[in-house]
């Protein structure tokens, strides 16, 4: 089964990615997101053979934002992609069975297109407000989780879900409840100035008292 806890990075340079990146591996984090928007492919290539080399280092998962045809050329673990990013089964063309594809929802019917599509998780949200993404669907708040994971008990759809989008270390107890199987979060983790407690209270929370 998926690590709980996925860091989807920031940063507006190669260096500044590498340097969050870096941190959060440090810090305890085994799954990471390479989201680096609008650059140059030879930059996004640079940073992304970066990122691999340290992931490898430190046997942490590593999927790419949006771009399906640089996670095949460096053999990342996947990719993650929204609903207007390149849809699923394309994807799975392109990258095979083995690797993870990640794919975005905000409502139940999201989620049934693209489990149908083949996808390994869902990435649901927003939870609330966050300055990260742009074009943010309608915040669905844990009302929201509940009501949507509740659907997908009754009509037996089964993937995991992770909640994003605002997500802060008070939030994570109550949307454990709603059923959710994990949380990407970006911001709380790279703005954090106490990383290494931040993300062992995350996983504390995420697995209970289950050692990671
Ligand atoms: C885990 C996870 N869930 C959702 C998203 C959002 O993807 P998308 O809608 O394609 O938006 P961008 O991240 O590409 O701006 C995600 N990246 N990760
Ligand atoms: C990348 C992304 N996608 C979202 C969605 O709702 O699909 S919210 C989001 C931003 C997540 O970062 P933070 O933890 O800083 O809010
Ligand atoms: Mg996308």
């Amino acid at each position: 089964m998926y690590n709980k806890l996925q860091y989807i990075s920031q940063g507006e340079s190669v260096e500044e990615q590498l340097y969050n990146i870096h941190q959060a591996l440090d810090n305890g984090c085994d799954w990471i997101q390479m989201r680096f928007k609008h650059q140059r492919p030879k930059k996004a290539l640079a940073l992304a053979e970066a990122v691999k080399f340290l992931c490898e280092e430190y046997l942490a998962n590593f999927i790419v934002n949006d771009d399906v045809h640089l996670a095949e050329k460096i053999n990342a673990d996947g990719v993650h992609l929204g609903l207007s990013d390149m849809e699923v089964t394309e994807a799975r063309t392109i990258l095979g069975k083995t690797k993870i594809i990640g794919a975005t929802a905000n409502t139940f019917e999201h989620i049934v297109h693209q489990v149908n599509n083949g996808c390994d998780y869902i990435g649901l949200g927003p939870f609330q407000y966050t300055k990260t993404k742009s074009n943010l669907s309608p915040i669905l708040g844990f009302e929201g989780y509940r009501s949507i994971i509740a659907k997908m008990k009754q009509l037996q759809i089964e993937i995991p879900i992770y909640a994003i989008g605002g997500i802060t270390l008070e939030d994570v107890n109550i949307l454990i409840k709603t059923g959710i199987h994990g949380i990407a979060v970006s911001s709380i983790i790279t703005k954090s100035d106490e990383k290494q407690n931040l993300i062992t209270q995350l996983n504390e929370k995420l697995y209970g008292s289950v050692i990671v």
